[in-house]
């Protein structure tokens, strides 16, 4: 490729102006959560795996999560499987299982391998079970009404919860330049699988790494009030109290919950943004406010 000298001087002023942004990052953990919409266009796709390789070749340390609840819906409707949520939470028997894995960990993860590889990462797939990776406990969901004396337990099959998180292997591949994606399977102590929500596992795997940013990425402009306007900088009551009067459901409700649960075990903000923007993430890390919904420690309380 050859520049005009315009072009040129055009490049490497944004380039150097960016140095600063850069700066402030280097030798910085980011834990991104890709999925949604963001993983359905060529455009978008691209976008992002160019993003993540340019954060790798600045010296910033990217570390990939990634959805796949559409995809999974996709190949259990070829196969006539019916799939419910409870509370944003896929309800997985043993068939629905071997569906998940196959498409998490098969399909949707090595697509995203190859896809920053094909431009100029070293990015490795895994799912929870490499080197027991994500360790995992059935999650349990309890329901509870007004008329109820006690929660009432319901059962969602081999949902799962992450217990533990093997960071010793995380940084090995970080510290080889590698790039890890991180399919959101996990492992219980029998050698079990567990179906978890990919926003959960980006939660845990944030704070394990003690990481500097959350990004989740997402299919809408952030967390929003009833009226459509972005939210951002809520404090943790008025987050519950968005809960109860229906504002925040389905699948905002493990994203928000995730957020302050990673800003309070120690990830210095967490960001809920918009993955139908172009390059959303190289965006969320050169403006000064961010975009989307930022969740700080200071918010968590
Ligand atoms: N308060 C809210 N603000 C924004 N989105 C919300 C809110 N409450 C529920 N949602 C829903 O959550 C969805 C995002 O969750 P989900 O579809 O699971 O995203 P992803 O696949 O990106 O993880 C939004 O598209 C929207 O339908
Ligand atoms: C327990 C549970 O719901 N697991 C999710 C895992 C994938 C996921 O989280 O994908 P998205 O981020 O694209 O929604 C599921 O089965 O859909």
């Amino acid at each position: 490729m050859t520049l005009s000298h315009e072009a040129a001087t055009r490049f490497a002023q944004i380039l150097s102006e960016a140095l600063p942004y850069i700066r402030r990052f280097v030798g910085k953990t980011l834990v991104i959560k890709y999925g949604g919409n963001a993983m359905e266009s060529d455009e978008l796709k691209t976008g992002f795996a160019r993003d993540i390789v340019m954060m790798k070749a600045v010296g910033i340390n990217p570390v990939v999560v990634h959805g796949g609840g559409p995809q999974i819906g996709d190949l259990l409707k070829r196969l006539n499987i019916e799939s419910n949520f409870i509370d944003g939470m896929r309800v997985t028997d043993s068939q629905t299982m071997d569906v998940v894995e196959m498409v998490l960990g098969g399909q949707v993860n090595k697509d995203i391998v190859n896809l920053i590889n094909h431009h100029g990462g070293k990015a490795i797939g895994l799912t929870g079970k490499d080197a027991h990776l994500i360790r995992a406990r059935k999650l349990q969901v309890t329901r509870q009404t007004p008329e109820m004396t006690k929660p009432e337990i319901i059962d969602i099959g081999q949902v799962g919860e992450v217990s533990s998180v093997n960071t010793e292997l995380l940084n090995m591949l970080v510290r080889g330049d590698f790039i890890p994606v991180i399919a959101p399977i996990g492992v219980g102590e029998a050698g079990e699988s567990y179906n978890i929500n990919a926003d959960l596992v980006a939660g845990k795997v944030a704070e394990a790494l003690r990481a500097e940013k959350l990004m989740l990425l997402t299919n809408i402009a952030g967390l929003m009030d009833k009226q459509g306007k972005v939210l951002t900088g809520l404090s943790t009551t008025q987050v519950d109290e968005l809960i109860a009067d229906g504002t925040i459901y389905g699948g905002m409700l493990p994203k928000i919950r995730c957020a302050l649960e990673a800003v309070q075990g120690g990830v210095t903000s967490a960001h809920i943004i918009d993955g139908r923007v172009p390059h959303a993430v190289m965006l969320e890390i050169f403006t000064d406010t961010g975009v989307g919904t930022l969740i700080t420690n200071r918010s968590s309380s």
